[in-house]
């Protein structure tokens, strides 16, 4: 028996679970080596949950084992490539806050000590310039790369803004929205090791072509109590569990209604819509931000309430995602 072609053959029976392709073909997996009755091989899990590896795991070593001549299977599973992770903020509709959040997240994120930046690819309108106080500032290029532009409150960041000329209208497609993202992601980010991706609202090709190339390690989804934003969220979630992006979990914002005299907070929507739904989905719920017109005006005026001290709505909503990140070492809030 050649083990040369039998053993990548037998590889490429087993599909990558994100392309569809055999495992060899889609570039997960190197040809295997053969030595004494041993097959040992190297596979790349990026952008894979921990349910998926060891599916996948499984997977390779019952289609190796099952080569005639092979009596161990020993498989090594990589870490990801790049050592930047992305977490993906969606939603199923414009509107819900998405950008808000991604912003507050990660300055709650930074100033946690996470190394995080942002990236802004919400290309139907880009405010994180607006929503981080970097507005006017144009990010500097080293040979090929962007260098992102610093933030007053810490955290680096690059937006589809910063693409085009101010007020020129794109027409963007796929393809071009996900090449665009490219440059924003492959930029000079330093030491930063989390990014957070403010993606275009709803749940169409753009998003999926840049979810597919980028592969986030997870994705929140943001929704609105009210019933319609749920439908929407729902959609989203089709939209992740498609792409094979694990959901980190569903943020409810402009959850019931802050009173800006007294505090206090009453749900003109109802509470819990959101919880519930992401219960009947068995999907982890995040926590709710209120509608507080205090966040606007100050998401207006790019001073992110997570910036600061102390911030009770954002700081446990990133505690919940750096605990996600880390489950061996959690976070104390
Ligand atoms: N919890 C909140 N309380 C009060 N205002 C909020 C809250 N969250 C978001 N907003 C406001 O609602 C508007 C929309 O928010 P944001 O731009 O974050 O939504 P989005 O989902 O990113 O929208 P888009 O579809 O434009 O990308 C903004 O004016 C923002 O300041």
């Amino acid at each position: 028996m050649d083990m040369t072609d039998s053993l990548p053959a037998a590889l490429d029976g087993v599909a990558d679970p994100i392309s569809g392709k055999g495992l060899i073909a889609s570039g997960r997996a190197a040809p295997p080596r053969f030595e004494d009755g041993t097959a040992s091989v190297v596979v790349d899990v990026t952008g894979l949950s921990g349910d998926a590896r060891s599916k996948l795991e499984t997977a390779v070593k019952q289609a190796l084992i099952a080569v005639p001549g092979v009596e161990t299977v020993r498989v090594a599973m990589t870490a990801e490539k790049r050592g930047r992770k992305i977490i993906a903020i969606g939603s199923g509709k414009g509107g819900v806050g998405k950008s808000t959040l991604s912003a507050n997240l990660a300055v709650a994120l930074r100033r946690m000590g996470r190394k995080v930046g942002l990236v802004d690819a919400d290309i139907y309108g880009p405010s994180q310039a607006r929503l981080l106080s970097t507005e006017g500032m144009r990010p500097t290029a080293q040979g090929q790369k962007m260098d992102p532009v610093l933030s007053p409150h810490g955290v680096p960041m690059l937006s589809m803004a910063q693409l085009v000329k101010p007020g020129q209208a794109i027409a963007w497609r796929g393809p071009m929205a996900a090449n665009a993202l490219g440059q924003l992601i492959d930029a000079e980010w330093g030491d930063v090791d989390l990014l957070i991706l403010d993606l275009p609202p709803g749940t169409g090709d753009v998003q999926l072509t840049m979810v597919q190339k980028y592969k986030p390690v997870g994705a929140i989804i943001v929704s609105t109590p009210q019933d319609l934003a749920l439908i929407d969220a729902t959609r989203a979630i089709d939209f992740f569990n498609q792409a094979h992006v694990p959901i980190i979990g569903m943020v409810e914002n402009m959850a019931g209604y802050a009173c800006p005299h007294c505090g206090e907070v009453s749900d003109p929507f109802g509470q819990g819509g959101a919880q519930a739904a992401a219960m009947s989905m068995n999907l982890p719920f995040l926590g709710r931000v209120p509608l507080d017109i205090g966040i606007r005006t100050a998401s207006d005026a790019g001073l992110p309430p997570a910036a600061e001290d102390g911030d009770t709505i954002f700081a446990p909503l990133a505690a919940k995602i750096a605990d996600w990140l880390n489950p061996a070492k959690p976070a104390s809030f």
